[in-house]
């Protein structure tokens, strides 16, 4: 608004029209339910298409992202005394160990993250190669509770599947949403998936928020940046 009252620009009328379109909670729950619905079967046919491809195929596949994992992180300055945090790999997921235990030899700190808490933001717990890992909540290997909680600033996400807006689909806990919801500043974001992995779009609701980048075997296949640029 302008010192005399009046608009510098015609104001907009689109909330309006749809009162629900300035407000993020004003999502339909039916539409809410359908895309639920339709993220559970593609979960299953994302994971299947990682079974099917085979330990040598996912080894393949998992090398080439360590590859492209490598060039990344040093040209965004991720390097020695920073804070990363990983992933320990579960159903076929890339599995990216040898890179974290190579980064953590060239001096980043490495953490991975724990469900300490359900449906509740998670914690990240430093992790060296002698770290002897616990069962956390659903089996995933985690490091103990007295192992230091650390506060990442680069962040790996493995994803079932991604969009080119660089939504993530996840397992299905929203747990990384609740996570980059609480950050503060929030990390910046590296979602790691299979290039065949693929989706048109995730469905964005209101509750999910994109990565800054996806790495796949191919290299980054989208930036967040880039998404700004394309609407
Ligand atoms: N390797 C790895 N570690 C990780 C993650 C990951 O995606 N991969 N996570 C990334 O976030 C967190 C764990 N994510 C989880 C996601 C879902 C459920 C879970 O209980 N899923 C339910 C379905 C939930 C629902 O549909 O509401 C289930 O399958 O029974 C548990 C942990 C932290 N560690
Ligand atoms: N910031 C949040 N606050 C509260 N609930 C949330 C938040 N983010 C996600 N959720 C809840 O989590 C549920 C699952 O979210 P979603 O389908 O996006 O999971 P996901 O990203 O695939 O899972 P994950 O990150 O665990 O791998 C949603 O239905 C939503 O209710």
């Amino acid at each position: 608004m302008t010192k005399d009252g009046t608009y510098a620009s015609p104001p907009c009328m689109a909330a309006e029209v749809c009162p629900s379109y300035f407000d993020p909670l004003g999502a339909d729950p039916e539409q809410g339910r359908d895309v639920a619905r339709w993220r559970r079967a593609e979960r299953a046919r994302l994971a299947g298409l990682r079974e099917g491809l085979g330990q040598a195929g996912r080894a393949q596949g998992s090398d080439r992202i360590a590859g492209h994992l490598g060039r990344v992180l040093s040209d965004r300055g991720v390097g020695r005394g920073c804070v990363l945090s990983g992933y320990w790999p579960i159903k076929g997921e890339p599995d990216l160990r040898p890179a974290l235990a190579n980064l953590h030899h060239a001096g980043v700190t490495i953490a991975l993250p724990v469900v300490e808490t359900r449906a509740a933001p998670l914690v990240f717990r430093r992790w060296t190669p002698e770290t002897k890992l616990v069962r956390g909540d659903w089996n995933i290997p985690a490091p103990p509770p007295e192992a230091d909680e650390l506060t990442p600033e680069t962040a790996l996400a493995p994803c079932l599947g991604w969009d080119k807006a660089c939504f993530r689909l996840g397992w299905g806990g929203g747990y990384f949403d609740r996570t980059l919801a609480a950050l503060v500043p929030r990390p910046l974001t590296i979602g790691i998936a299979l290039f065949a992995a693929r989706l048109p779009t995730i469905f964005p609701q209101p509750h999910d928020i994109p990565l800054d980048l996806i790495l796949t075997e191919d290299g980054v296949a989208a930036t967040s940046a880039e998404a700004r640029t394309d609407r």
